[in-house]
């Protein structure tokens, strides 16, 4: 019985999601029936080795890319039948991306590049100081506001990234190894700040080979052969 129990929608479902690159001999099948669902405020960590296809299963989850097979569901959207503007506007509004290939602006501050974030979500600009701040002193990056890019070393850029995915409060945050560059210390800080995150009911789903992340982690899958094991 479920009486008086909130039941939640799941934020990503994933059935028999499966995805190949290429065609005749080239083509390589990365994913092979991949079902996963991610509910609200949970915390999923996935490993694997490199290239078993967990940055491809990432992007699916963003919307970045589509299934081949498969279907992929996101805050209630299947995102094939969005299409590309619907997939557009529900990356901007409801998902934080720490991905390489979301990296900083080369020409904004530390600063405007936190606020470009809360812009594309188009977050009332009235909260854009309040939130830029306090989400560059969890990062311990308060004190560089006005630093380029260039001038900060990858670590530091990499909690700029976290500090500019999560400041729009999105429902879900996909991060690929957002700790690959930080020493044991600022790794655990970041762990810290997704955990209040995730007890702030914030989804997120991150892939690392880091073991401090992992040995603390509620729910670690490992991508093996196209498929998800615990
Ligand atoms: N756009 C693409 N075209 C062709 N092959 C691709 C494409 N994207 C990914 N692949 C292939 O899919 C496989 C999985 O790549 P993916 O980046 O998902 O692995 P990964 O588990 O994230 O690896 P790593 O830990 O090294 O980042 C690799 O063999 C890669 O070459």
């Amino acid at each position: 019985m479920e009486t008086g129990s909130i039941v939640e929608s799941p934020i990503v479902q994933l059935s028999g999601v499966e995805k190949s690159f290429g065609a005749g001999a080239a083509r390589v099948e990365v994913l092979k029936g991949i079902d996963l669902t991610l509910t609200a405020g949970s915390l999923v960590m996935l490993r694997g080795r490199s290239g078993s296809g967990k940055t491809t299963l990432l992007n699916i989850m963003g919307g970045l890319d589509l299934p081949s097979e498969g279907s992929a569901v996101v805050d209630g959207q299947p995102l094939k039948a969005l299409g590309d503007k619907g997939r557009t506007k529900l990356r901007q509004r409801q998902i934080g991306f720490v991905f390489q290939s979301y990296a900083l602006h080369p020409l904004l501050s530390v600063k405007e590049n936190v606020e470009l974030g809360l812009r594309m979500a188009g977050t009332p600009s009235g909260l854009w100081e309040e939130r830029i701040n306090l989400c560059l002193e969890l990062v311990g990056m308060a004190k560089r506001p006005l630093h380029r890019p260039y001038e900060l070393s990858g670590g530091e850029q990499q909690r700029v990234a976290i500090a500019k995915a999560v400041a729009p409060s999105p429902k879900l945050l996909l991060a690929d190894e957002p700790t690959a560059e930080l020493d044991t210390g600022m790794s655990k800080r970041i762990l810290a700040l997704f955990r209040q995150l995730q007890g702030d009911g914030m989804t997120i789903c991150m892939t690392t080979h880091d073991q401090t992340m992992l040995e603390v982690a509620d729910n670690v899958y490992e991508m093996a052969d196209g498929r998800l094991g615990k």
